[in-house]
C-alpha cells in the first residue's frame, strides 16, 4: 500500500497509521511494518501505532529516526509491508516463563533493543521478566558483555583506571560529587559515567548537569580525563552501552531496578570505559534496594564475581541506607550540600564520612595509601581544598563555570515547612516516601525542587517545628507534594500514627 509520509521529531522508530489503513494492510497496534522509500532504495522497520484522527487514510506519520533512515521528505510516497516479529520476542517470553537465556538469545535482545526494533512494551516486558524471575550470573555476564559490545569503548594506555559506582536506592546520595574529585586530586584517573535517576529523585548525571554539561562523546571523555584526571558525565549521552540507558528509561516510571540488569548496567559502564579498579557502594536498609547487610554481602559477592569474569577488580562498601545521606534531596539542594563540604563549610557527618570512606577504598586499592589509611587521606584532600580545586577543574573542562559557589544554586521559590505533629523523637524516615515527595515536587527535571530534612532518626522535635521543607519551582507541584507528604508521612515522630489502610486523602 502506498501512503504519503509526514514526520514527528521523536527518536524511536514508530509508524502512526490510520486505523482504516491498518485494517487494510492487516496490522494491529504494536505490530511491525517495513516502510520502503522506493525512490531512494531505503527501508526501515517500525512499530505501528494506530490513530483515528491524528492522520487521515492514505497518510502515515513516521518519527524523525525513521525519516532519517528513509531519506524521505514530507509528502513523499512510501510503501508499507507487514514485517515479521523481532526474533527476540520469543526469548523475552522464555524469560517470562522462568527460562535461562543463552548468550545468543541475550545478544539478540540487546541488538533488537538498540536497533529500535523492540517496542517500549516489549522492552518493559523484558525488564519485568528479569525483575520477577532474576538473571543468573551467566545471564548477567552475557548481558554485560553484549551491552558493552553494542556500543563504543575507551582504552587508556595507562593503569590504573579507577571507577566508583553506587547501586543507588538511598535518597540524597550525592557522594560522587566528592568521591571523584578526591580520587582525581590524588593523581588517579577516573572517567566516571553515571546514569540519571532510576528509582530516586536525582541521579548523579542529573546533579552534575546543574554544574556543567554532561553530554560528551567517548573521545571527549578520554581527552578530558587525561587532562583533568576526572570527569562526571552521563553514560546515556554517549554510545557507551546504549542498551543500558534504554533499560533505565523504562525502569524509571516503574521505580524498579531489576537486580540482574542493575549489575549489568553498572559493570558494563565500568568495562566500557576501560576501568580496572572499582569501588561499589551498596546502601542497605529499609526502603532501599537491599533490605539488610546479609543481602548486601550477597550482592557484593555477585559484583566482585562479575568483575572477576570481566577483568575489573571490585571492592564493595556496604553502607548505611536506612536514612538519606545528608539532609538535602533533589538536584540543586544536593549539589549545594556537596559543594559546601568541598568549600570547607560545616556539613552533614554522614556525607563527609561516606564520601571519604569510599574514596579512601580506591586510594587503598591502587596503593596510593596503605590499607587502613585511605579514609584519612581522603579527608585531608577535602579539608586542604585540593578536592575543591579538582572539582573546579572538572567543571571547567566540562564547560561549566569553575567559579560556581554552593550559594549560587537556586532553590525552588515555592516553599512549605511540614510541621511536627507532636513533641517526640523521630523514630524513622521513610526513604521511598521521601523520594516520592521530592519527585512530586518536580525533581529531577526541576532543578530547584526537592526536600530539606530537618530531623533525622533519633533527633528530638517539638510540636509545630519543621521536620521537612519542600521546595518546588512551580506552585502546583508544591501543592501536590504537600498532599503527598500529608498522606505518606515520610518522617515518623514517636507516638504518631504510622499508616492507614486504605489511605485517606485530605484536602489541603
Ligand atoms: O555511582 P553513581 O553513578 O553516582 O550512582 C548510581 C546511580 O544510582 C542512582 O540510582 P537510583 O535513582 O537511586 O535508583 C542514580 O541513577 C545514580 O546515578
Ligand atoms: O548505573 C546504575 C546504577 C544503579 N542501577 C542501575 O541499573 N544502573
Amino acid at each position: 500500500m502506498i501512503l504519503s509520509s509526514s514526520t514527528v521529531d521523536i527518536v524511536s522508530v514508530y509508524a502512526v497509521l490510520h486505523a482504516d489503513d491498518a485494517r487494510h494492510i492487516g496490522v494491529r497496534e504494536g505490530d511491525r511494518v517495513t516502510i520502503i522509500n522506493n525512490a531512494k532504495g531505503t527501508s526501515v522497520r517500525a512499530a505501528v501505532s494506530l490513530t483515528e484522527n491524528v492522520t487521515t487514510p492514505g497518510t502515515i506519520i513516521i518519527t524523525a529516526g525513521a525519516n532519517e533512515k528513509l531519506q524521505t521528505n514530507k509528502g513523499d510516497p512510501v510503501e508499507i509491508r507487514v514485517a515479521s516479529r523481532p526474533a527476540s520476542i520469543e526469548f523475552i517470553r522464555k524469560k517470562m516463563d522462568g527460562g535461562k537465556l543463552t548468550r545468543e538469545e541475550t545478544a539478540q535482545i540487546v541488538e533488537d533493543m538498540t536497533a529500535n526494533v523492540l517496542s517500549p512494551s516489549e522492552i518493559t516486558a523484558y525488564i519485568t521478566a528479569a525483575y520477577i524471575n532474576n538473571l543468573d550470573m551467566d545471564e548477567i555476564e552475557y548481558l554485560t558483555r553484549e551491552m558493552v559490545a553494542s556500543g563504543d569503548r575507551l582504552s587508556f594506555n595507562t593503569r590504573p583506571i579507577v571507577d566508583k559506582h553506587s547501586i543507588g536506592g538511598v535518597p540524597g546520595n550525592k557522594i560522587t560529587l566528592l568521591v571523584v574529585p578526591v580520587i582525581a586530586a590524588a593523581g588517579l584517573l577516573i572517567p566516571k559515567t553515571s546514569s540519571r535517576a532510576i528509582t530516586g529523585a536525582g541521579g548523579t548525571a542529573d546533579l552534575m548537569e546543574a554544574l556543567a554539561p554532561v553530554t560528551f562523546t567517548i573521545q571527549e571523555i578520554q581527552q578530558m580525563t587525561l587532562k583533568a584526571g576526572g570527569v562526571i558525565v552521563w553514560g546515556g549521552a554517549t554510545n557507551i552501552a546504549p542498551a543500558d540507558d534504554l533499560i533505565i528509561t523504562y525502569e524509571y516510571p516503574l521505580k524498579i531496578d531489576a537486580r540482574g540488569q542493575m549489575l549489568a548496567s553498572i559493570m558494563a559502564k565500568k568495562m566500557a570505559v576501560g576501568s580496572d579498579t572499582c569501588v561499589i557502594d551498596i546502601p542497605v536498609g529499609p526502603g532501599t534496594k537491599v533490605p539488610n547487610e546479609n543481602e548486601g554481602r550477597l550482592l557484593a559477592n555477585d559484583l566482585i564475581e562479575l568483575g572477576r569474569r570481566l577483568g575489573v577488580r571490585v571492592e564493595c562498601a556496604i553502607t548505611y541506607g536506612g536514612a538519606p545521606v545528608g539532609r538535602n534531596i533533589g538536584v540543586n539542594l544536593e549539589v549545594t550540600e556537596a559543594l559546601r563540604i568541598l568549600e570547607g563549610m560545616p556539613g552533614p557527618t554522614s556525607l563527609m564520612q561516606k564520601s571519604a570512606a569510599l574514596a579512601g577504598m580506591a586510594l587503598e586499592m591502587t596503593g596510593k595509601t596503605a590499607y587502613g589509611f585511605g579514609t584519612e587521606a581522603a579527608m585531608d584532600l577535602i579539608k586542604s581544598g585540593k578536592a575543591l580545586q579538582k572539582m573546579q577543574e572538572m567543571i571547567e573542562i566540562q564547560g561549566g563555570d569553575p567559579k560556581v559557589k554552593s550559594s549560587d544554586l537556586a532553590l525552588g521559590s515555592n516553599v512549605f515547612d511540614v510541621p511536627a505533629p507532636n513533641d517526640g523523637y523521630v523514630i524513622a524516615v521513610k526513604n521511598r516516601e521521601l523520594i516520592n515527595v521530592a519527585r512530586t515536587a518536580g525533581s529531577p527535571a526541576d532543578h530547584g525542587a526537592g526536600l530539606y530534612l530537618h530531623k533525622k532518626p533519633g533527633e528530638s522535635v517539638k510540636k509545630g517545628e519543621p521536620i521537612l521543607t519542600i521546595y518546588a519551582d512551580r506552585g502546583w507541584r508544591l501543592q501536590r507534594a504537600i498532599e503527598e507528604a500529608r498522606v505518606s508521612m515520610p518522617v515518623v515522630v514517636e507516638g504518631m500514627l504510622l499508616d492507614r489502610v486504605p489511605p485517606i486523602r485530605r484536602v489541603a
